[in-house]
Parts: structure tokens; C-alpha cells; sequence
């Protein structure tokens, strides 16, 4: 099993550079979500404090939106932030707290210029109001854009998110909109906080994890895994590029259905 879980891990670097990578672009993922790990370890690995790992990373995001972007993808969904999170040293929380707005701050302009829609999905109301700010003001800078959706998860549990769904729906049936035997999967796709999006093609762990980290655990049932033992921050276009490339390969594989 072991071995069967390795084969799933991409190299440390890229097979072939991007020059070499074919690409079919009508076989590119519509929605890629990325479970951004590393960052910690990254930083202990170089003797700094784990917010630099962090810093770095947000560094990646930049890059990896606009390699999504160049090569069609529709929607990234990028997890910054978990409900477990919190459970982290108050300075690093507070230090994450500020990364949305710092790099908002640097690269709405250009998010604009892409016609990038920033979208957000976990539970906001529990976030500092600065980092409320700075993401509503992005979110509705951008609601018109027509281009990559960039969907942050922040403060966001697929579980919480379940729970969440299974009570609104309990209240529908309670106050007569709905019948238990109406209750399908699309009812309770529709309550999830993806309701507007496509479940991920593919996902996306970088740090030799594999585990799903209470991360769309009911959206991934039918995407593609690609696991790569490189840390966040050194996750570049090239990697991305070749989980595409690995995407593709394998949906050609299994006819693509
Ligand atoms: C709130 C925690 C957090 C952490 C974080 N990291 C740290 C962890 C993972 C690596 C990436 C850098 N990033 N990077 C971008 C954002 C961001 C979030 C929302 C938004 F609208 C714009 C940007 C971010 N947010």
C-alpha cells in the first residue's frame, strides 16, 4: 500500500521543464484546489521563525494564480486557513490574520487587471474585522470580473460545513419547504458553501502529507490526488504544470469520463 501511496508523489523537482511539458488545453482542469503545506517545516528547515514560511508562501499564491489563469483554469480554491488553525501560537495566528490584507494590498491591482474574481468560502464572521475588511473589499472590487475564479478557504472545515448544511436543511423540512424523501445529493450540494461551484478535477497537497485534512471532503469524492513531497514555498509554476500534465495524462487514461 505504501508503495502504491508513493507513486502517488511527484518528485522533489519537475520532470521535464515547462518547455518540454505538453499541455492539452482542452483537458485542463476547471477547478484546482490546493492544500498549501509546508510552510512550518520550510522555515525550521532553513533555521527561521515559521512566520517566514509563511510570508514565502504567500509569495506562491501569486504565482501559481497566474499560471492557473494563463493556462484556463476556471476556479482555484487555495486553503489558507482552517478551522484548526486556531489551535496555533496567538503570534502566528495574528500573523496569518494580516496575510490577506497584505497581500491584497499588493496585488488587487493586478487581480483586477486579469479580471480575477476573488470568492471566499468558510466562517467569516469569526475572522478579525481587519482581515473581514480587506477580503470584502476584494470580494466586491471583483464581483463583475469574468475570468479565474481565486476561491480562498478561510476559517473553513469540511465537516463544520456538513453540519451546517444537514441544519439547514433540517429547518427546510421543519418549516415544510421540503420533504425528507426529497433529499438528495444535489439538496445537499445546494447548502454547502460551494453551491456555485463545480467540485474539484483535481487536488492539489504539497509536503508529503497525504491526508485530506478536513478539506471538501464531500466535493472530492471523484477528483484526482496529486501529491508532491515539495513544500509550499518552494512550489513553483513548473509543479503546477506537471499536476496538470499528470491530470491529463490520467483522464486520458480512464477516457476522460
Ligand atoms: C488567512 C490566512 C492566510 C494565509 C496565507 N498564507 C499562509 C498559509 C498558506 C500559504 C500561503 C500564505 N495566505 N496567503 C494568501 C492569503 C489570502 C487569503 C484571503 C485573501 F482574500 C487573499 C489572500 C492567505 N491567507
Amino acid at each position: 500500500m505504501l508503495e502504491k501511496f508513493s507513486k502517488w508523489k511527484s518528485n522533489l523537482t519537475p520532470t521535464k521543464t515547462d518547455g518540454e511539458l505538453e499541455l492539452d488545453p482542452a483537458a485542463v482542469p476547471r477547478h484546482v484546489a490546493i492544500i498549501m503545506d509546508g510552510n512550518g517545516r520550510w522555515a525550521k528547515q532553513k533555521g527561521l521563525p515559521r512566520i517566514a514560511g509563511h510570508r514565502e508562501g504567500m509569495k506562491v499564491v501569486n504565482k501559481i494564480v497566474r499560471r492557473a489563469n494563463e493556462l484556463g483554469v476556471e476556479v482555484l480554491t487555495l486553503y489558507a486557513f482552517s478551522t484548526e488553525n486556531w489551535k496555533r501560537p496567538k503570534t502566528e495566528v495574528d500573523y496569518l490574520m494580516k496575510l490577506p490584507e497584505r497581500f491584497l494590498g499588493m496585488e488587487l491591482p493586478k487581480l483586477m487587471e486579469e479580471n480575477v474574481k476573488v470568492r471566499l468560502m468558510g466562517s467569516l464572521d469569526h475572522l478579525p474585522e481587519h482581515t473581514l475588511r480587506a477580503v470584502n473589499k476584494a470580494v466586491h472590487e471583483t464581483k463583475d470580473n469574468t475570468g479565474l475564479i481565486l476561491n480562498f478557504a478561510l476559517n473553513y472545515g469540511s465537516r463544520f460545513e456538513m453540519v451546517e448544511a444537514m441544519k439547514e436543511i433540517a429547518l427546510k423540512v421543519e418549516k415544510g419547504e421540503l420533504k425528507p424523501s426529497d433529499i438528495d445529493e444535489k439538496v445537499i450540494e445546494s447548502n454547502l458553501m460551494t453551491a456555485d461551484l463545480k467540485d474539484p478535477d483535481l487536488l492539489i497537497r504539497t509536503s508529503g502529507e497525504i491526508r485530506l485534512s478536513n478539506f471538501m471532503l464531500w466535493q472530492v469524492a471523484y477528483s484526482e490526488f496529486w501529491f508532491t513531497d515539495v513544500l509550499w514555498p518552494d512550489f513553483n509554476e513548473e509543479h503546477f504544470t506537471e499536476a496538470v500534465s499528470v491530470y491529463q495524462k490520467r483522464a486520458r487514461r480512464f477516457g476522460g469520463v
